[in-house]
């Protein structure tokens, strides 16, 4: 039987915390040993603390855990932190626990855009754990490390783009729009004067953060891996929406190739045949592949779609011959699991058959 590893969940009361509870709960390798959130749920149990939000109970063995401050010292045993902090406090607390030598799998955008901190999306760049060993030796760590997830719409986004790149070379445009759900936003998150009966045309910051990581995550690596490579020549326009949708984050893009458009034919057998090393390193939390297309002409949806292959796989369809750049199609990405704390948990099962953890 697989050696457990000792985990702690920062910000386990929030919307992506409540996501890691139920991931990690029974999960084969990882073990819940610690829970943190703000001082207003420290000392209490866990199912007193938290609002509970998910349509599944709060797992019997993680009820009565007692909730602590999120200070290092109280994770020091563990071998894993996933954090879902909010962004206001996640950058001290994270970085404390990385100089504790904890291994950090973060939700927040803080170190997103820190070139020594790779941005993974674990069925698209996984190569990007190779800046591990150069971050270590720059913040001088044994086992610590940081690595941060992508926002939750830019990671249903990079996944199909990933294949296109791979198959059809570089993108000269990329057009998304997008149409997110209410979990996006945490909780209690838009009011529902807001939401219900309605469209928000805006989610701050939505649009620059799509715009800007999608370079970072679909661009290489440095021979001496002590570097990422950015995609210079591949401009992404974003316009961001919340609609009143709970879960799964529903994206239109449209793509220009550097190179020529291929043929629709040609982009469903390349999004069928897309497969990442998470499924080849036998990961538990792996999709049987990262993207499963639909041929119906009215999907995804995200009530019927999001729960494909467990959340951790993002849907496409409707792919079809765009009249302004080439090609263009629908997609649909769990917020909460592969937008969030199902990619962290992924992540943390590729550091592990890495060897990393
Ligand atoms: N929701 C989503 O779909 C996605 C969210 N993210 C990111 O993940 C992170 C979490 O988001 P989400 O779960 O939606 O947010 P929530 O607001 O639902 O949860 C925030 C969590 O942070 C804790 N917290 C707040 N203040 C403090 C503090 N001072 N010290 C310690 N803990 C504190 C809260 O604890 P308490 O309950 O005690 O207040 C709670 O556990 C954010 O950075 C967000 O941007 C990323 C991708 C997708
Ligand atoms: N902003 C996203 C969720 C989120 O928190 O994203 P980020 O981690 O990039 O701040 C949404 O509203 O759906």
């Amino acid at each position: 039987m697989a050696v457990t590893k000792k985990v702690g969940i920062l910000g386990a009361t929030g919307t992506v915390g409540q996501r890691f509870i139920l991931l990690l709960a029974e999960h084969p390798i990882f073990t819940i040993h610690a829970l943190g959130a703000s001082p207003r749920s420290a000392g209490k149990a866990y199912k007193d603390a938290v609002r509970w939000k998910q349509s599944r109970p709060i797992p019997e063995s993680v009820a009565q855990l007692v909730v602590t401050a999120c200070e290092a010292d109280l994770f020091k045993d563990c071998d894993v932190v996933f954090s879902g902090l909010d962004a206001d406090i996640a950058g001290d607390i994270e970085m404390a626990m990385l100089k504790n030598d904890i291994a950090v799998f973060s939700n927040a955008k803080n170190y997103r855009r820190d070139p020594t901190v790779p941005l993974i999306v674990p069925t698209v760049n996984s190569n990007h754990f190779d800046l591990i060993a150069h971050q270590r030796t720059l913040n001088k760590l044994n086992k610590g490390f940081l690595i941060t997830n992508a926002n939750c719409s830019t990671t249903g986004l990079v996944v199909p783009l990933k294949a296109l790149q791979d198959a059809f070379g570089p993108m000269s445009h990329i057009l998304v729009n997008t149409q997110q759900a209410i979990s996006g936003a945490g909780y209690p998150g838009v009011p529902s004067l807001d939401i219900l009966d309605n469209v928000v045309p805006h989610i701050g910051g939505e649009e620059e953060k799509m715009e800007w990581e999608v370079a970072k995550i679909l661009g290489g690596i440095a021979q001496d891996k002590k570097e990422l490579h950015h995609l210079q020549d591949t401009i992404v326009s974003a316009t961001c929406t919340r609609v009143p949708v709970l879960d799964g984050h529903l994206e239109t893009v449209s793509v220009k190739f550097a190179n020529g458009s291929p043929s629709v034919e040609e982009v469903y057998k390349v999004l069928e045949e897309y497969t990442s090393d998470a499924e080849k390193l036998g990961c538990f939390s792996a999709p049987q592949k990262p993207i499963v297309v639909t041929y119906d002409p009215d999907r995804p949806q995200p009530r019927l779609d999001r729960e494909n292959l467990k959340g951790q796989a993002v849907t496409v369809g409707r792919v079809r011959k765009c009249p302004v750049l080439h090609i263009k199609f629908v997609l649909l990405v769990h917020n909460t699991v592969l937008g969030a704390a199902g990619s962290s948990v992924l992540n943390a099962e590729i550091a592990v058959a890495k060897g990393l953890i």
